[in-house]
């Protein structure tokens, strides 16, 4: 944002244009919270206090009641020192027992401690007067409305991460577009509802940042959704297969494969390993059915070249014989989905997967502890180690959880927000890597088909509701692909 900014004033608009702007969105935000508004706003030190400054003042023009907590201290930029000068309204004393005192006569509490520019962990007094707006918004009779300003206070704008404390809003405006600290969790959990206000910066001015983290979201992949063709074939839409698991674990494979064709690929095959063959088969109408018990057979399998995406690994053991299949896929002309046990398989040894990938398309679904066995690390930037994944891989990483991340080795990274909580339910994630091989199937590439197949499955989810399980989703998936191609 930085950037854009100095862009955006290099063509003219200055920064403390874009800072009025900023701060009037805030004050819309709060008076649209209807009559009887007493604001007590806090004012950091940076340009996120400018623009606490700026909706103070607008807030107090419209007729409000306002006080202002300034923390700005000495310094700051230009432009907040004239915001800063231009409010004439009250000032709440920096002492406890005056915080405590405006805090409990605020209707509404607007943050404007710390936005973007937040780069190390809250401490000492501000620390403590997080604490304490927090309390506030909790107490039972009349809780203060809290609305931040771009971020609240303590998370940071790049990971999601709270940085010692953080605000707890109802609202927070933002600007131009959202960060991935409103989308990723826990940050998404801190922003109450977003809101974003444009502030002049010139939809021209973004595209030419080159841009790589998106939200997921319909912008980025609607014009890669399969189209059907009247009069198509059905080798048109491809022919999904799924390798299923030894005898006692087939349904995950059964669910992945009927979710691949109901996600739109034409045929759709299971490959069985001999001892579960007949249970497979007790299952299966529309699917087919095929013998594939090792990597020999999978290679064997895959030479038939209508056959275009692959998944394996739901069902199946971490071992040396799943990752000699999983290279027979990654080998084979066909796309190739890994996840659970030929994800694992690979522990280790990220560079003998990244050598099995080359240069074909490959997507990795790994949950966090899956990612963490087969990539390291735990915790943390979660963007910023899907992208790291990605690019060790040579695969699009699909960094499963409530904030999937997908990330393609090119660097590009979409963040997702559409799951319901009660989409981790067992089964799900077989389905999920179905929807993707669905669509690879259908020729999408693979950074589209994943984050377009992780939209998908938030989608069905969503529908249905809670208490879902997996087999619902297979359902829900017709009526939701038709919404789908409505986005
Ligand atoms: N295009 C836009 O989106 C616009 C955004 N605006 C607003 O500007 C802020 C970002 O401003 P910046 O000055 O860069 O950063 P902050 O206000 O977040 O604070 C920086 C300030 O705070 C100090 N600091 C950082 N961390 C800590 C800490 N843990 N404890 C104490 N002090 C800390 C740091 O040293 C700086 O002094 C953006 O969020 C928007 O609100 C523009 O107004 C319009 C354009
Ligand atoms: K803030």
């Amino acid at each position: 944002m930085a950037v854009a900014d100095r862009r955006t004033a290099e063509a003219g608009t200055s920064m403390s244009r874009l800072m009025e702007r900023a701060g009037t969105a805030v004050a819309d935000a709060v008076a649209a919270l209807g009559h009887g508004v007493s604001a007590l706003v806090l004012a950091g030190p940076g340009n996120n206090g400018g623009d606490a400054f700026v909706a103070a003042r607008v807030l107090r023009q419209r007729g409000y009641r306002v006080a202002v907590l300034d923390l700005a201290g000495e310094g700051g930029s230009e432009e907040a020192v004239t915001a800063r000068s231009a409010y004439r309204g009250p000032r709440v004393a920096a002492d406890d027992g005056a915080i405590d005192a405006a805090v409990e006569a605020a209707t509404v509490i607007v943050d404007g401690l710390f936005g973007g520019g937040l780069s190390r962990d809250l401490e000492g007094a501000m620390a403590a007067l997080v604490t304490r707006v927090n309390r506030a918004r909790v107490r039972s009779r009349a809780a203060p409305h809290v609305v931040a300003i771009d971020l609240p206070s303590g998370i940071d704008g790049a990971t999601g991460m709270v940085r010692g404390v953080a605000i707890r809003a109802d609202r927070t405006v933002t600007f131009e577009c959202r960060k991935p600290g409103h989308l990723l969790v826990p940050g998404r959990h801190y922003c109450g509802k977003v809101t974003v206000a444009e502030i002049g910066i010139a939809a021209a001015t973004l595209k030419g940042l080159a841009v790589t983290t998106f939200a997921n979201e319909p912008d980025l992949w609607r014009a890669h959704r399969p189209k059907l063709a009247r009069g198509g074939h059905k080798y048109d839409r491809g022919h999904a297969v799924a390798v299923s698991g030894p005898m006692t674990a087939t349904g995950a494979a059964r669910l992945a494969i009927t979710a691949a064709l109901r996600t739109g690929a034409g045929l759709a095959t299971l490959l069985s390993p001999g001892d579960a063959l007949l249970v497979n088969a007790a299952h299966l109408t529309t699917v087919m059915l095929a013998r594939v018990d090792d990597a020999t057979g999978l290679t064997e399998a895959l030479t038939d070249r209508r056959r275009n995406a692959v998944l394996l690994g739901p069902g199946m053991p971490p071992d040396a014989a799943t990752r000699a299949m999983a290279e027979a896929a990654l080998a084979a002309p066909a796309a190739a989905v890994l996840d659970a046990g030929a994800v694992v398989a690979f522990a280790g040894d990220v560079a003998g997967l990244k050598r099995a990938v080359g240069e074909g398309a490959a997507v990795l679904t790994p949950h966090a502890g899956e990612f963490s066995r087969l990539f390291g690390g735990e915790g943390g930037d979660k963007l910023a180690r899907a992208r790291a994944a990605a690019a060790a891989s040579g695969a699009v990483v699909v960094f499963k959880g409530e904030d999937t991340v997908i990330a393609a080795p090119d660097g590009r990274a979409a963040i997702n927000a559409n799951a319901p909580p009660f989409l981790a339910t067992a089964g799900a994630g077989d389905v999920l890597g179905g929807i993707i091989t669905g669509f690879l199937a259908q020729g999408v590439p693979a950074f589209e088909a994943a984050a377009m197949g992780v939209f998908l499955h938030g989608l069905v989810a969503t529908r249905i509701g809670p208490g879902l399980i997996a087999d619902d989703l297979i359902d829900g998936l017709r009526a939701a692909r038709a919404a789908f191609d409505m986005l």
